[in-house]
């Protein structure tokens, strides 16, 4: 096959490519830019490798960085715009699952080729829009199926996070894992132990992101990749509860997590520990166990003040989307009402200051400052003081 249409991002490389050829190597397009283009997707990170080695391509180029020399990765800058260029590698010696221990250039694209996941990420394009296409990759792409480059488990013994790139691409994609594919990760699922948590998640997000996420979010879980999640293991009934709901996207990071949350039915402080074992980031996690406690309120109809003052207005449609995902009907009116009554926005709108509470009551300055104006910062909020600094001031002196 042939591309007759290069997109611009390929066409702006081009250059790149024939400077790597009038030297005497080989370069072609690889990886996941290919595999979006033929799909009509748009691109993002242009991927090229070569048969040059890294020090070869440093005397082609003027402006090089050692992005990852010794994985074979040259960053080359090339008038505007930088391109990752790769030499032809085989991954030996992986003895932890994780990533190659050492990597051994090749000459041999199809060598390259051979040492990657998938058939759909396998297929290289030369500069004239040649598919090189070793695998049968284009032939998965028609079928929409993932299948594993050569052996499965040979694939996931090499690095066990493939198996959850594999339930991502589902999701991205909307393909199907392939038989033998989705046998080897059931074989292998207990692998991703070896895996950093932060890898796990960062595939796991993508996952729950993607347009069709619960087609990867089902092989998620009957392919038992689940089962080696934080918190996970014992919950699949629960978390089958959300291949029940309308196939609608998630539309952030914090509403996927508060749905899952929100099926497995945790306490606040459970869903607090969950998020810290699955390492989100404390912005991420603060939101979503906020969200979450508010879409319980939603449901209830007994609103808490305070929880929807902590939560922010600005954090009201995450809740709001969810709630129509849910199918939970709340009394829009009676919440905005309860919002425009809130008197401040965030403790900066309070009548007082630290120092003032200091002269006020003749404390020195220390950690109970704090509790002062928390305190006093609930009382406004909740409507029992005024947020005017004669009342703020009595209020403190009555304590
Ligand atoms: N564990 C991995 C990661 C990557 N690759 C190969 O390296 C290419 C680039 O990897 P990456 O940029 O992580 O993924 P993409 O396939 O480009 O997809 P996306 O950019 O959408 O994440 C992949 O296409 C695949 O050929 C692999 O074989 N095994």
């Amino acid at each position: 096959m042939r591309i007759k249409q290069l997109p611009s991002d390929f066409k702006k490389a081009l250059p790149v490519l024939e400077e790597i050829e009038k030297a005497g190597f080989e370069a072609y397009f690889v990886g996941g830019s290919v595999r979006d283009h033929i799909l009509g997707l748009p691109i993002h990170d242009v991927d090229i490798a070569t048969s040059a080695y890294p020090e070869e391509i440093k005397t082609i180029f003027n402006r090089t960085i050692d992005t990852g020399i010794q994985h074979g990765t040259v960053t080359v800058l090339f008038e505007e715009d930088s391109y990752e260029i790769t030499t032809f590698r085989t991954e030996s010696g992986y003895q932890d699952f994780r990533r190659p221990d050492s990597v051994t250039f090749v000459r041999s694209l199809e060598d390259d080729l051979k040492r990657r996941d998938f058939t759909i990420n396998a297929l290289a394009v030369d500069r004239n829009g040649r598919v090189i296409d070793k695998f049968d990759g284009l032939a998965d792409l028609n079928k929409r199926v993932i299948r594993a480059v050569g052996k499965a488990e040979e694939r996931f013994h090499e690095d066990a996070l493939r198996m959850m790139r594999a339930v991502r691409f589902q999701s991205q994609l909307g393909f199907t894992v392939e038989a033998e594919t989705a046998i080897a990760i059931k074989d292998n699922a207990h692998l991703l132990n070896k895996i950093a948590i932060e890898r796990i998640r960062e595939e796991f997000i993508k996952l729950m992101l993607g347009k069709s996420w619960q087609i990867g979010f089902s092989d998620f879980l009957n392919l038992d990749l689940f089962e080696y999640c934080p918190s996970f293991n014992d919950q699949k009934s629960n978390l089958e509860k959300l291949l029940k709901l309308d196939d609608k996207s998630f539309v952030d990071e914090q509403s996927a997590w508060t749905a899952i949350g929100y099926v497995m039915d945790l306490e606040p402080n459970q869903f607090n520990k969950m998020l810290r074992d699955w390492k989100v980031s404390n912005k991420s996690r603060e939101i979503s166990v906020a969200t979450d406690k508010m879409l319980k309120q939603f449901k209830s109809g007994n609103f808490d003040i305070w929880d929807i003052y902590c939560l922010g207005v600005s954090n009201f449609d995450r809740v709001k989307s969810l709630c129509q995902l849910f199918r939970i009907e709340f009394d829009d009116d009676t919440l905005t009402q309860k919002v425009v009554n809130i008197p401040i926005e965030s403790s900066h709108d309070l009548a007082i200051t630290g120092n003032d509470v200091i002269k006020i009551l003749g404390i020195k300055p220390g950690p109970e400052i704090g509790k002062y104006m928390s305190d006093l910062e609930h009382k406004v909020v909740e409507g029992n003081v005024y947020n005017n600094f004669d009342k703020l001031r009595e209020y403190l002196l009555s304590k």
